[in-house]
């Protein structure tokens, strides 16, 4: 295991009442509240884990779903590792805005290869019995744009929560080892270069 921990910044985003506050509650407290209150702006936790050998610091940020605090909300994109869109499994148009959501992300994050950003999607609230979104739904739309890993959550339940954070970890890594490679790559190339110079001096 590598000593130094890495700080990655994941952030919630989905329409108001999904469950994104839940999420993070759940998973950094281990508490539920089933009278939540709308967040206004956005709220962050930290909490300190290690998957497959790698000591990380997840950073999560919490934003306000609902339309009007867009203004509040946008400001803290940048600079994110990952994003978890999320809707809830019994909300149709919860699950319809996530393409909204993603533009909404991409735009404010100034994300330069939005096709290589890691997205992850999450489908919440699976206890509920009436779902208006099959697990087949979910799964081809994140096929059909992007090929986006999809976990079913239930902060209530605490169904998948702990499993949710670590894959969007997974894939935050994953790029950043991507980065790592291709600044070694340029290191490599470089001194490739230098000693061919100094060959002919
Ligand atoms: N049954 C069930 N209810 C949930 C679950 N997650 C959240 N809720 C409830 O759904 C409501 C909204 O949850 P929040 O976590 O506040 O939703 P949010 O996405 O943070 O909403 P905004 O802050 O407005 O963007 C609350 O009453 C929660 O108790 C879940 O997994 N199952
Ligand atoms: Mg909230």
């Amino acid at each position: 295991m590598s000593g130094k921990s890495l700080l990655l910044k994941v952030i919630l985003l989905g329409d108001g009442g999904v469950g994104k506050s839940s999420l993070m509650n759940r998973y950094v407290t281990n508490k539920f509240d089933s009278q939540a209150f709308h967040t206004i702006g956005v709220e962050f936790l930290n909490r300190d884990l290690e998957v497959d050998g790698r000591l990380v610091t997840l950073q999560i940020w919490d934003t306000a779903g609902q339309e009007r605090f867009k203004s509040l909300r946008t400001p803290f994109y940048r600079g994110a590792d990952c994003c978890l869109l999320t809707f809830s499994v019994d909300d149709r148009q919860s699950f319809e805005n996530l393409s909204s959501w993603r533009k909404e992300f991409i735009l404010y994050a100034d994300v330069k290869e939005p096709d290589r950003f890691p997205f992850v999607v999450l489908g919440n609230k699976v206890d509920k019995s009436e779902r208006e979104i099959s697990t087949v739904d979910a799964e081809t739309w994140c096929n059909e744009n992007g090929g986006y890993p999809y976990l079913e959550t239930s902060a209530k339940d605490d169904t998948n929560v702990d499993g949710a954070f670590e894959e969007a970890v997974r894939q935050a890594l994953a790029v950043e080892e991507q980065v790592e490679h291709s600044v070694l790559g340029r290191t490599i190339d470089l001194h490739s270069s230098q000693s061919s110079g100094s060959s002919c001096c």
